[in-house]
């Protein structure tokens, strides 16, 4: 068979690992794909780089804009990142008659139904296993491993680099400025690394996975988004003494009046699989009602790793691009024809719906009374407390300011009924400092 013609369209981190693996592999990828797959051009602002890639192996230009106008390239594999020239590409190269890998989360979180439409109406593939914790083959076992499910509910670290911060932070008691910085040489942050940090990385995936497990569009802008910057190596520790640590968790969950998503730091039980994926790892487990819990583990990030997704998607394409367009796999999982004729599209729930559990850490003058005031006004809203700890007092200042940390952990309670009473507690003249509230997640 004729072999597959690819154009790369960025040849950073990501496309030089396509690079490579495809160039060492490319016999074993060949027997499974049916057909060679070959690089024929790659397109970088910076050729020089690119050039000393790729050597004699494919012609590098500078305007990727060639490569999509080439009729003899069949497949676009965008790998520049964003949302602004990237969109324009895919876009041109879906309306060109290419089928389109992208390893780019931010893109099909945002824009991923305006391009969904788009190839479904040019009859092309846009598939994008790398968009997902990278080389964990994700939204392949969501999409069709798991298509017998009614899925309930999918819990990951699926941001590398903050689960890197968190657990040196931990480990090493390093710095998080210090660990930001090996993240970025080692190729797992974003280009704009509060994309990590902030929790919108994460956000991105957990939305392109919420809408394949639910059958929903993508909705990145209903999604509740926090990342790791307000916690502070105090929360590590007290967690670590209550059996807990803390991860930066992308969820969604199914209920009866629709669905949650959301990404926040979490406290997981020290025993939970979950709480010991360390490093820049990724895992993500998911509950089916037919299956049980299943747990996806491996590297979310890095070159190679992420050129695994990216070939997989090359190779599905390769063995698919001549059949016809109604054997294609659905892009999120659901024929779009069924879902519009079933009106089946549950809604995503605000965050004041959600039902979790939580730990508070509120700085407090220590004098008497104070405890039983904040108890007071949980109690009142009808938070019931699991356990309170506090922290040994402490002087600030000199002048006789005794301070100390309380602790207090919830049962599960309604987000919207803990944030009337945390703006109650907060005013309390005795609370010193901004509380910290992180959510608790059982994952089961
Ligand atoms: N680095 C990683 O571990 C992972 C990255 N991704 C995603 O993969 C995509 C690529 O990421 P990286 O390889 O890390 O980025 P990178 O910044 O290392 O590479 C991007 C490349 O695109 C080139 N470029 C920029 N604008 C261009 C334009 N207009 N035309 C042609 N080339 C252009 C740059 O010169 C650079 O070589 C992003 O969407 C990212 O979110 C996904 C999973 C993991
Ligand atoms: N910046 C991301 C890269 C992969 O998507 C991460 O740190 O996980
Ligand atoms: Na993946």
């Amino acid at each position: 068979m004729k072999p597959i013609q690819v154009g790369l369209l960025g040849i950073g981190t990501v496309g030089s690992g396509v690079f490579n693996v495809l160039a060492r592999n490319q016999d074993e990828i060949r027997r499974r794909a049916g057909r060679a797959i070959q690089i024929a051009a790659v397109a970088d602002l910076d050729t020089a780089r690119a050039r000393a890639i790729v050597g004699e192996g494919a012609r590098v230009v500078a305007d990727a804009r060639e490569l999509i106008a080439n009729p003899d390239i069949d497949v676009v594999v965008e790998l520049i990142g964003g949302y602004g020239i990237a969109r324009a590409l895919v876009l041109e190269a879906i309306a060109a008659g290419k089928h389109v890998v992208t390893a780019n989360k931010a893109l099909l979180a945002v824009h991923g139904t305006e391009i969904f439409q788009a190839a479904a109406e040019r009859g092309v593939i846009v598939a994008f296993e790398a968009a997902v914790a990278g080389g964990i083959p994700i939204i392949k076992a969501l999409r069709e491993g798991l298509t017998a499910n009614q899925i309930q509910w999918v819990a990951g670290i699926i941001n590398g680099t903050t689960n890197f911060i968190l657990s040196e932070m931990r480990d090493k008691g390093l710095d998080f400025d210090v660990v930001l910085k090996e993240a970025q040489r080692l190729g797992y942050a974003e280009a704009d690394p509060t994309f990590d940090i902030e929790g919108v990385d994460a956000a991105h995936k957990a939305t392109i996975m919420s809408a394949i497990a639910f059958g929903i569009p993508v909705q990145f802008d209903k999604a509740h988004v926090e990342g790791i910057t307000k916690l502070s190596s105090a929360d590590i520790r007290y967690a670590e003494q209550l059996g807990y640590r803390i991860k930066l968790l992308g969820i969604t969950r199914r209920r009866a009046e629709g669905v949650e998503l959301r990404v926040h730091p979490a406290l997981v039980p020290a025993k939970r699989l979950l709480a010991n994926v360390e490093g820049a790892m990724n895992a993500v487990v998911v509950h089916g009602d037919a299956v049980g819990t299943t747990l996806y583990y491996g590297k979310g990030a890095g070159s190679e790793p992420t050129a695994s997704a990216v070939i997989a998607d090359l190779v599905d394409i390769a063995r698919l691009m001549d059949a016809d367009v109604a054997h294609h796999v659905p892009p999120l999982a659901f024929q779009s024809h069924t879902l519009a004729a079933a009106g089946t599209e549950l809604p995503v729930l605000p965050m004041s719906e959600v039902v979790t559990s939580y730990y508070l850490r509120i700085r407090v003058a220590d004098e008497a009374g104070v405890l039983a005031r904040i108890t007071g006004i949980l109690a009142d809203a009808g938070i019931s407390i699991d356990a309170v700890l506090q922290r040994e007092a402490e002087e600030v200042g000199g002048e006789g300011s005794v301070q100390t940390d309380l602790i207090i952990l919830t049962h599960d309670t309604r987000e919207g009924g803990m944030d009337a009473a945390l703006a109650q507690i907060q005013q309390l003249p005795t609370v010193l400092a901004p509380i910290t509230r992180v959510r608790k997640e059982a994952l089961s």
